[in-house]
């Protein structure tokens, strides 16, 4: 009996630490099976990635005023591309009579609409004392869809976590073991902060801060507000790693809200989406799933 108990909680993946200690027995009909870590993904590398670069195309071109000494020392054929997606993109909006001049001149919000065809929103849960959720607010989300990130602080296996998981429901794990800090508060936030100072590239920031506001740079990353699910809310989304391949765009790692506690520069980035299992209509809050077990 202890034997197939001890199995069973090793084989036992866990996502949001703290909640699954004190809930994992009140929940057993909201766990998550899948048969082996690769096929814990609902789609491919590739979408994701091309998703994330769509909306960070349009997100870097809607900011033209501030990354223009950016996009000038990109090799020419890249600058020669942006200018051409603006070209593209000024020449449909006229055509549609919505040009307002220069640049995109898109916000966030906006420049997600226009790329991925929704909008999404933190607000107060629509579950009782689970304070705020994240809502579909515009739009409609479609299966198989990219809808959020999950940032924070990439923790590897052996680095030193206890004092920011003290008290801590946003430390996220990934099916690897590895840890991702997304509380935007306190000693997480400093953490976050003083890693995100350190990392560059030349002239060009690798990761986004912005997510630690109210008003992120990158809409998509709010994940870490996303509740878990229930025996009434069946999980619409769920967590997928990805790890951000060598040739990502150096202009582009900008909008991502992800950095890695250790300075390792050979390692990929590890990020976490959340992909939408269903189609998903203006109103609805995301669930995801907070525990997955792997057989
Ligand atoms: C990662 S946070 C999610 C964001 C959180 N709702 C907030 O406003 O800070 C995880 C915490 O949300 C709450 N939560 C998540 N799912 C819940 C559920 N189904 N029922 C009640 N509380 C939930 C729990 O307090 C949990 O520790």
């Amino acid at each position: 009996m202890l034997k197939k108990l001890v199995l069973g909680w090793n084989r036992y993946k866990y996502r949001l630490v703290p909640w699954i200690a004190l809930n994992l027995w009140k929940n057993q009909r909201t766990l998550r099976f899948v048969s082996e870590d690769p096929l814990d993904k609902v789609i491919s590398d590739q979408l994701v990635e091309s998703s994330l670069l769509k909306l960070f195309r349009i997100l870097f071109l809607s900011d033209l005023s501030n990354q223009a000494e950016f996009l000038n020392l990109l090799p020419e054929n890249s600058q020669s591309k942006y200018f051409h997606m603006l070209t593209n993109f000024r020449s449909i909006k006229e055509t549609e009579k919505e040009t307002k001049g220069s640049g995109m001149d898109l916000n966030p919000h906006e420049a997600m609409f226009e790329t991925l065809g929704f909008i999404i929103n933190r607000a107060t849960s629509s579950l009782s004392f689970a304070g705020r959720g994240v809502f579909v607010t515009t739009g409609k989300v479609p299966k198989g869809t990219v809808v959020c990130m999950y940032p924070g602080t990439i923790y590897q296996q052996y680095e030193p976590i206890f004092f920011q998981s003290v008290c801590n429901s946003f430390i996220f794990r990934c099916i690897d073991g590895v840890l991702i800090d997304g509380n935007d508060k306190g000693i997480s936030k400093v953490i976050y902060r003083s890693c995100n100072g350190r990392d560059r590239l030349g002239p060009y920031k690798t990761s986004d801060a912005t997510w630690l506001s109210e008003s992120p740079v990158n809409p998509l990353a709010v994940g870490q507000y996303v509740n878990n699910c229930s025996n009434e809310k069946a999980a619409n989304v769920c967590y997928q790693e990805f790890d951000v391949p060598a040739t990502f765009p150096v202009e582009l790692r900008q909008y991502i809200p992800n950095v890695n506690y250790g300075h390792i520069a050979e390692r990929p980035l590890r990020c976490v989406v959340l992909v939408a299992l269903r189609d998903i209509e203006k109103g609805e809050e995301l669930f995801s799933n907070y525990y997955t077990i792997v057989h």
